[in-house]
Formats: structure tokens, C-alpha cells, sequence
């Protein structure tokens, strides 16, 4: 069989360039900032913490920072050293609660183990919890006929991927791989919002694999690397893959390299759209978050004006 007719027979997915829409995006809120200062003579604010200095946690950090800078929010940074006491912790989201120049408070996760992650995501202002973590933008986001202020930002990011890329969303079976607080959980929510028929899977699920052969969209956020090989992937599937697994290769100055949940050179024969790792999903992340911000400031500066 020749090349060609090979390529017809069983055509490469559409490979869905996650830098390029999240270049776009910020664009987008770029221009709203610049709307925001000229209409209310304010910019919108973001609070960054981090605590201790793991290696990861730090890259991100910098480069929410670096993001702000570029498209004109004034940030806010708190480096705190890993044995912060939690009473310390707290009493640094206090201050940004309080802050009214701040419209958007982030506390990079995980956190130190003696620290009760959840104590420290509770007590973020519901007006300012950019991250949408704390219970009650949960709980709006679970509830039929209910809003949630802010929507976490990797599960928007994948929503929005989706959506830009043309991928229909109503009526399809979704499979979510993975329930973690953080994506698993909030994505399987935001499809079935949308209409779709969703099925999470998760490490005590029997049959993983067929189940997720039967998914129109599939979202792979286990944290395994290559764990979704390509017999698992419905032809012509939407495949958004959250996994950022570093393996080792002695290729790279830094000795790893990162993959996702999916194995992508056999998926992409298969499916019909698939995110790469890196340029995927995670661009996405920190786009959403400079989103739920400029949202964050635009209520305040509302508000304040309705006031007067
Ligand atoms: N408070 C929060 N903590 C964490 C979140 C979060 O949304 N809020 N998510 C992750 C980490 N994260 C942002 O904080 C994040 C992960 C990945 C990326 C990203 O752009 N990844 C690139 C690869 C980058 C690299 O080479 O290392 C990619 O996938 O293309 C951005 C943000 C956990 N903590
Ligand atoms: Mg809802």
C-alpha cells in the first residue's frame, strides 16, 4: 500500500495547538485590561503565594507572574519559606482579601504536608478565588441552574479548547479519566453542563480501557504517563490530554522529558482532534487564570461604581 492511500485509510487526528489558541486568548483580555483602565482609571490585580521552593511549583509561579507583566496586571508575590506556620499562611490571605487593589488571590498547590490545603482554599475571598477551588464556586458548578463566580482553569482551559477547535460537545459521551479537585472533578462537571453524557474513570475503575473506547471526547487527567494507549481511543475522538509526566531521557540538559496521560504518536492515528504535552492543555492553564482575574476586576470595578 502506498503512503498516500496509507494517510486515507487512516488519517493523522488534527492536532489542536494549544500555545497558538492561548496566545490568541491573551490577546483578548490584553485589550479588555486596556478597556477596564480607560473606562474605571484602575488595572486588575493578581496575588500570587508560594510556599517553599519546589522546583515545579516555582517555574509556574514565575511564570503567572511573567503573564501578568506582559498583558498589564499589577501583581502581587508572597514567597514563603516551606515550614511557614499555617496561622502565618492565613494571615497572608487575610491581607490580599482585604486588599482592595487585589481582585485575584492564588495559593500555588500542592502545599507542605503540615499545611490543611483545604483551611488555606477555604478562607480565599469567593470574590477572589481566581483558582475556583473554594467549596462554594464547587458547589455553584455542580448545581443545574446555578453560576459559579470563577471556573477552575485548567477544567475552562479544556472547555475552551474544545470549543475553539469546533468540537461539537452536546449529546456526546465523555469520558473524564481521573477525579481530582483540581481537573478530573470540575471538567466532568463543565461537560455535563454542556450537555454531553459523561463517565468518570478513575483507579478503582474495572475496564478503563473500554470504556474509554466509547468516548466521543475523552479527557485524560490520571497523572500516568502513557497510561491511554491508542486501541483506547474511539476513531475520530476529541483527546484532551492534562497529563504533564516527567521521564527521564539523557537527550535533554535537564535529563527528563515530559509526556502526558496519552500515548500521542498512537492516539493521533486515531483520533479525529488530540492535544500535544507540552503546548496542549497546560498554556491553557495559566491563560484562564489571567482571565478569571480580569472577571474578578471588572465585578469590583462594577460594583465600586454602582456604589457611588
Ligand atoms: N493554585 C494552583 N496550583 C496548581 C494549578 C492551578 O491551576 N492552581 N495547576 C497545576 C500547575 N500549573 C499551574 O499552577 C501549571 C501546569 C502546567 C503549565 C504549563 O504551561 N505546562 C506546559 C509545560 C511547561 C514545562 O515545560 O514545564 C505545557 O504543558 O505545555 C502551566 C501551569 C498544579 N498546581
Ligand atoms: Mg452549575
Amino acid at each position: 500500500m502506498s503512503a498516500a492511500s496509507t494517510q486515507v485509510d487512516s488519517p493523522s487526528a488534527q492536532i489542536i495547538d494549544g500555545k497558538a489558541i492561548a496566545d490568541r486568548i491573551r490577546k483578548e483580555i490584553a485589550t479588555e485590561v486596556k478597556a477596564l483602565q480607560e473606562k474605571y482609571g484602575k488595572v486588575p490585580g493578581l496575588a500570587v503565594v508560594l510556599v517553599g521552593t519546589k522546583g515545579d511549583s516555582a517555574t509556574y509561579v514565575r511564570m503567572k507572574r511573567k503573564a501578568c507583566a506582559d498583558l498589564g496586571i499589577q501583581s502581587f508575590s508572597t514567597d514563603l519559606p516551606g515550614d511557614v506556620s499555617e496561622e502565618d499562611l492565613l494571615k497572608v490571605v487575610a491581607d490580599y482579601n482585604a486588599n482592595e487593589e487585589v481582585h485575584g488571590i492564588l495559593v500555588q498547590l500542592p502545599l507542605p504536608k503540615h499545611i490543611d490545603e483545604q483551611r488555606i482554599l477555604d478562607a480565599i475571598s469567593l470574590e477572589k478565588d481566581v483558582d475556583g477551588f473554594h467549596p462554594a464556586n464547587i458547589g455553584a458548578l455542580a448545581m443545574r441552574g446555578r453560576t459559579p463566580l470563577f471556573t477552575s482553569c485548567t477544567p475552562k482551559g479544556c472547555l475552551e479548547l474544545l470549543k475553539r477547535s469546533g468540537v461539537a460537545i452536546s449529546g456526546k459521551r465523555a469520558v473524564v479519566l481521573g477525579r481530582s479537585n483540581i481537573v478530573g472533578m470540575p471538567v466532568a462537571h463543565l461537560l455535563q453542563g454542556e450537555d454531553a453524557t459523561v463517565t468518570v474513570v478513575h483507579s478503582r475503575t474495572p475496564d478503563a480501557q473500554a470504556i474509554c473506547a466509547e468516548a466521543d471526547i475523552l479527557v485524560a487527567a490520571i497523572g500516568r504517563a502513557e497510561m491511554v494507549r491508542g486501541d483506547w481511543i474511539k476513531p475520530g475522538a476529541a483527546v484532551i490530554d492534562v497529563g504533564t509526566n516527567p521521564v527521564p531521557d539523557a537527550s535533554k540538559k535537564s535529563g527528563y522529558r515530559l509526556v502526558g496521560d496519552v500515548a500521542f504518536s498512537e492516539a493521533k492515528e486515531r483520533a479525529g482532534f488530540i492535544t500535544p504535552v507540552p503546548g496542549g492543555v497546560g498554556p491553557m492553564t495559566i491563560t484562564m487564570l489571567l482571565s478569571n482575574t480580569v472577571d474578578g476586576a471588572r465585578r469590583a470595578f462594577e460594583k465600586a461604581a454602582a456604589a457611588q
